[in-house]
């Protein structure tokens, strides 16, 4: 069963198509990732999943309820991290935890949810004393605190630095292995393409590719790099007769061979097969970021000029 269904979505601002027709769907249980660059329409895509903008046209479904009509229920499954949420700053960490949880019917405890985030020993701190990582930690906290079976994360990591990234990255991973729908934007590929089951690469307002990020690689078609170094030297010719290889680069025992499709196993076969000894061997792999590149010709990157 599928826990999100988009379908057709529409959205214009005034004369700003955000979303222009984006059909979706996050199968139950998985970690979907929602890319693109700035103003692709991520962020409109996930409020008008969460209930809180109302498409121009088309519909969606979270777990078969929608989010406008059915906005009670729904806040029941639903936990929403959002870009920039405004949280009471003068609360302490305990003290939001508990009003959210007051939201929900059922839930975890305000201190086991604080706990869960690794924030138990600052439960009785003032959210505007916490530091990013720890804000964000909190956020995380008042999205699960109902115990939703979907949740919606925008902007997950942006401005963590690596370590405080890596602990929240281990609570998306909790929320898998407990069985819960995310649905993930981010800038991050490298993000992305750890936690992700699926991605969605949103291209001015539109689902340009959706795919698990290894298909999206694929897709891209992009050339790989097989290194090694031939301690009896090599003649090239082995190689280029290959339909795989592009490309044979030697210089002294050092080889490097560009190709496409199963280049690692084409190269290491004929290596053997010619008794070729190797060393040193590594293989180059595109990575979503080179794909998202190539898919978009543009970057993924917060960096990336804005067309507002
Ligand atoms: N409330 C609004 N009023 C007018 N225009 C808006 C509004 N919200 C978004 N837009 C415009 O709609 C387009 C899509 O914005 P959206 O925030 O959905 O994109 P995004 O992919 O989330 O971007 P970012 O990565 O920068 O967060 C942009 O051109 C943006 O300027």
């Amino acid at each position: 069963m599928s826990a999100i269904e988009m379908h057709d979505l529409h959205k214009t601002y005034r004369s700003t198509t955000a979303v222009a027709g984006v059909s979706l769907t996050v199968p139950e249980g998985s970690i979907m990732g929602l890319v693109g660059r700035n103003g692709a329409g991520k962020t409109t895509t996930v409020e008008i999943t969460a209930g809180l903008r109302e498409p121009d046209r088309g519909r969606v479904s979270v777990l078969g309820l929608d989010p406008r009509r059915d906005r009670r229920a729904v806040r029941q499954v639903l936990g929403v991290q959002l870009q920039e949420s405004q949280l009471h700053s003068a609360l302490t960490a305990l003290e939001l935890v508990t009003l959210y949880r007051s939201l929900y019917r059922s839930g975890l405890g305000p201190a086991a949810a604080l706990e869960a985030v690794g924030l138990g020993r600052s439960a009785g701190t003032r959210f505007e004393k916490l530091s990013g990582g720890q804000q964000q930690r909190l956020s995380i906290a008042l999205a699960i605190i109902g115990r939703p079976r979907v949740v919606i994360l925008d902007e997950l990591t942006t401005g963590l630095d690596p370590e405080a990234r890596r602990e929240v990255w281990g609570l998306v991973d909790g929320l898998r292995a407990d069985g819960v729908t995310v649905l993930l934007v981010s800038h991050h590929m490298d993000e992305v393409e750890r936690l992700c089951d699926q991605v969605a690469l949103l291209d001015a307002g539109r689902v340009a590719s959706t795919g698990s990020p290894a298909t999206i690689v694929a897709r891209a078609a992009l050339p790989q790099r097989v290194r090694f170094d031939a301690e009896h030297g090599l003649d090239a010719a082995l190689l280029r007769a290959l339909p795989e290889v592009e490309e044979v680069e030697v210089r002294g025992r050092g080889v490097v061979v560009r190709g496409r499709g199963d280049l690692e196993r084409a190269v290491s076969t004929s290596l053997t097969r010619h008794g070729v000894v190797v060393t040193g061997a590594s293989v180059e792999r595109p990575t979503l970021e080179d794909a998202f590149l190539a898919l978009t010709g543009r970057q993924a990157g917060p960096d990336t000029e804005v067309d507002r």
